[in-house]
Parts: C-alpha cells; sequence; structure tokens
C-alpha cells in the first residue's frame, strides 16, 4: 500500500458571499477534491473583518482570525485564497504570502487590473502560482481557455457583457419599457446590485474585467486606467424603444479588439446597440456571456453565471485543484506573458459604428444640412429616418464606419445649428459585420 500524500493547507481571506461558498464547497466535496487532487485540502484558516458577524456558513471559531498577515505567512499553509477584494490589504496580503512561497488564487479584478504587474511580477520572482479565473465572469471557464486553449491562435476582438447587474438593469429596461431608476431599483431588491451600485453602473466593474481581458487576450500590460469606461447611469426608457425599433438591443460592452495593423489595441466599456440576432443580445438578466473572435478558431462564445457566491466559487476551488496539482507536482502554471507589449490607442482612434437622434425643427432642407455636417467630418450614413412631426420631429441617423474623433467632432457641429433642437442621444453600434 502507497502511503496517502500529506494534506494541502489552505488559508481563507474573506468569508463573504464568495468566501463563504468557498468554505462550503471545501467541507461538501472534501473526498472528491481529494481524489481530484492526489491529497487532501484542510483549511488552516480564515480571516475576516468582523469575527462575531453570523455567516453564510457555520466556521470552527479556532479558524477564525482577524490577523490576516500571521495567517499568510504561517509556515504550514501552502495556498492563500482572497477573497477580500479592494487594493489594500489585499495586495499586501498576497505579497506577504508569496514572499513565504505560497500560490495564491484570487477573484480580486480590482487589484489585477491596478495593479497586476506587481502581483505577478512577485508570483514569478518566487516561484509560485497565482491563479484567478473567478474575477472575471464569475464561474464562466474563460481565462484559462484564453490564456492555455488559445495560446496557439491569435485573437483579434474579445466582446463581452461581464457585468450582471447593468445586464439585469438593461433587460428590464429592454422587456418592460422601465426607466433605468426604476430598473436599478429592482436590481437592488433582488440583490443584483449593491446599495452603492456605482462600480457596477458607471462600468468600473467591467472596465477591470476587460482591464484583465485584454491584457491575457493580447499578451500586453493592460491596467484599469488605460480602458476606456462610460456607464448606463443616462440611457433612457426612449433610447431602449428606439434601439427595439430598429432590431437593436442595448447592452453594456466590454470590448478588446486588435488594429487591422496589429499594431495597437483598443479596450472600452460603454453601452451599445447590438442586433438582436446576435448572440449576445440573447443573454437576459444577470448573465455573462464573452464572445471571442480568433484567428483559425473564429467565433467562440462563453456564457453563464458571472457573478453570485456559489458560481464564483466554483471557479476560486477550479484555481485551488490547479494550483494544489502543481505544488504537488513541484510545479507551477503558465507565467503572465505581455512579450507582445502593444500599446493601448486613445479613444478617438478606434473605428466603430454610431447611432445619433436628433431633436430637429421639422422643415425642408433639414436634412440636407444635417447630412453636410456628417459629410464635412467624412462620417458616412448608413441609414436615416425621421420619427415624430412637428415639434416632437426626431431624425435617427445610423453611421457607417467612422472614427471616434470624427464622430465627436461631427456631434459637437450638429450642436451649433440653429435647426438641431437638441441632440438626444448618442450610442456605438456593435455587433454587426456592416463596414
Ligand atoms: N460577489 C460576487 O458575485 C463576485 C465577487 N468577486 C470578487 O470576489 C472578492 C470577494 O467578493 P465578495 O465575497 O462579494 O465580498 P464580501 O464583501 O461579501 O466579503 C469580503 C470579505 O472580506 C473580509 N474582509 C474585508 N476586509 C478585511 C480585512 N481587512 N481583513 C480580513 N478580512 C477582511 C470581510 O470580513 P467580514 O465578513 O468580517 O466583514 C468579508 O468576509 C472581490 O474581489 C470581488 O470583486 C468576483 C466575482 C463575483
Ligand atoms: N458586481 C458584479 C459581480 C462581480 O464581479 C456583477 O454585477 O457582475
Amino acid at each position: 500500500m502507497t502511503n496517502p500524500k500529506p494534506g494541502l493547507k489552505v488559508a481563507l481571506l474573506g468569508c463573504g458571499v464568495v468566501g463563504s461558498q468557498v468554505v462550503r464547497l471545501l467541507r461538501e466535496q472534501a473526498d472528491d477534491l481529494a481524489a481530484r487532487i492526489g491529497a487532501p485540502l484542510e483549511l488552516a484558516g480564515v480571516a475576516v473583518r468582523r469575527p462575531g458577524r453570523k455567516r453564510d456558513v457555520d466556521l470552527d471559531p479556532a479558524l477564525i482570525t482577524t490577523d490576516a498577515e500571521a495567517l499568510v505567512t504561517r509556515d504550514d499553509v501552502d495556498i492563500v485564497v482572497e477573497v477580500i477584494g479592494g487594493i489594500e490589504p489585499a495586495r499586501s496580503l498576497i505579497l506577504a504570502a508569496m514572499a513565504k512561497g505560497k500560490s495564491v488564487v484570487t477573484a480580486n479584478k480590482a487589484l489585477l487590473a491596478e495593479d497586476g504587474a506587481t502581483i505577478h511580477r512577485a508570483a514569478r520572482e518566487n516561484g509560485v502560482d497565482l491563479y484567478f479565473e473567478a474575477s472575471v465572469a464569475g464561474a464562466i471557464p474563460l481565462l484559462r481557455p484564453l490564456r492555455e486553449s488559445l495560446a496557439g491562435d491569435r485573437i483579434r476582438r474579445v466582446l463581452g457583457i461581464v457585468n450582471g447587474t447593468t445586464n439585469y438593469i438593461l433587460d428590464k429596461m429592454d422587456s418592460t419599457g422601465a426607466s433605468f431608476t426604476e430598473a436599478l431599483e429592482e436590481a437592488q431588491a433582488l440583490g443584483y446590485a449593491e446599495a452603492d451600485p456605482t462600480a457596477d453602473v458607471e462600468g468600473f466593474d467591467a472596465a477591470a474585467k476587460a482591464a484583465i481581458l485584454a491584457g491575457l487576450a493580447f499578451h500586453s500590460r493592460v491596467t484599469a486606467a488605460d480602458v476606456h469606461r462610460e456607464g448606463i447611469t443616462e440611457i433612457t426608457a426612449s433610447d431602449v424603444a428606439s434601439a427595439k425599433a430598429m432590431g437593436y438591443v442595448i447592452k453594456l460592452l466590454a470590448i478588446c479588439a486588435k488594429t487591422e495593423d496589429g499594431r495597437s489595441i483598443g479596450v472600452r466599456v460603454h453601452p451599445a446597440m447590438i442586433p438582436r440576432s446576435h448572440p449576445l443580445a440573447g443573454v437576459r438578466e444577470a448573465y455573462n456571456a464573452v464572445f471571442v473572435e480568433a484567428e483559425s478558431a473564429g467565433r467562440l462564445m462563453f456564457y453563464g453565471a458571472g457573478a453570485g457566491g456559489a458560481p464564483t466559487a466554483s471557479a476560486v476551488l477550479g484555481d485551488i485543484v490547479a494550483v494544489a496539482r502543481n505544488r504537488l507536482a513541484g510545479t507551477v502554471g503558465p507565467e503572465e506573458l505581455t512579450y507582445a507589449d502593444l500599446k493601448v490607442h486613445p479613444m478617438g482612434e478606434t473605428i466603430t459604428r454610431y447611432y445619433v437622434s436628433l431633436d430637429v425643427a421639422d422643415k425642408p432642407g433639414v436634412l440636407a444640412r444635417v447630412a453636410e455636417v456628417f459629410a464635412r467630418h467624412d462620417v458616412s450614413i448608413q441609414t436615416v429616418r425621421q420619427e415624430g412631426r412637428g415639434d416632437d420631429a426626431q431624425l435617427v441617423l445610423v453611421t457607417h464606419q467612422a472614427t471616434d474623433a470624427a464622430l465627436s467632432a461631427t456631434v459637437q457641429d450638429l450642436g451649433r445649428l440653429d435647426i438641431v433642437r437638441a441632440v438626444a442621444s448618442v450610442m456605438r453600434v456593435e455587433g454587426d459585420d456592416t463596414p
């Protein structure tokens, strides 16, 4: 009979929405996990901020500590799982753990998008693993496919819905005609949106995820500060209805794309109209989905739960198993590669299509004057349609591809025309192959 391998000890930082589910799964699936890894996992301790707080999982009080640093540097700990979130103390704790030779699993998109370079360098220098599958799109296996399964291909574009809260809000606005405020209140009542929803509705959460995705897809260093970001707070019920009337739906998209010449990348998060026939249009409620376009693989779509305790804990557990296997084998997983070192180009150079809605005077010659402004900035109009009459007249235009800078200049000049009462709405149009 062979001797069973000694167990691996896991230190958990944080026991909130995600951490409590990590504890539950570690416990409930202990035998399966041991069989898959080849050695049992043992919870060494759980660091929290408020030890007396009621939690979604029963914890042996002997495991709980508020001294996270002492926990992560304990000699017997092999793997540190960080699900505290935010920049500090998460960063210092991860660095302290790595300096002591511990492998790290984290779900912390904010930290990786702000200072991934420091964390990845520390992992490399200390010869330990850094796995972070749960940091983007929760349960969806996405980062491992990008960095491993697609390592033999060239990715051209990643287009995704990576924030469940905003997708829920936009979906409700689309299906019920609700205003942004009404849909947000419903999302809060159901626990999708936080009491302070800023990170979600202003696009910060999606921008952090976009930075991580772009870095992996294009082997370059991308931070949250590189990402052009717009949220969904300005989207009106009338925008949603207008999109619907034209066969589109509005989604908050994260888009990471290489330019045609392959010299730079664009990374942006903003609401956009996509055709109702596009696979992302069918992503309802709080689900996430990411569409990857690669040179040889073609178009791939990854879909599933992007948030929530158990789904996110599933991704964390997958990383724990990978890291545990690596430790037993005396190896580490693939390093972060930034060899391509592509620069992120300014938003003005982004090329896409646009929807522009103008409140206009309803009289002969208006269309010609509006068209002249588009022509002056070399923005070609694909479709134009008038809605309403008299004082309620609106011109709704959809352009061919143009640069963001050209479109912005067009919109500025349109706003100066005496026949334009207001530029009611401007939105990018994505997801079809119209040039
Ligand atoms: N929730 C989700 O659906 C998803 C979350 N993530 C990421 O997972 C991570 C965790 O998120 P979530 O579980 O929702 O967060 P929660 O706010 O629910 O939990 C955070 C936990 O960290 C603990 N904590 C906070 N500060 C400290 C500190 N200084 N020292 C020790 N412990 C501390 C808290 O302790 P106490 O309980 O005592 O207050 C709490 O247990 C974040 O990085 C988040 O972005 C990723 C994907 C989805
Ligand atoms: N707040 C996020 C969940 C965590 O990543 C979302 O709504 O998708």
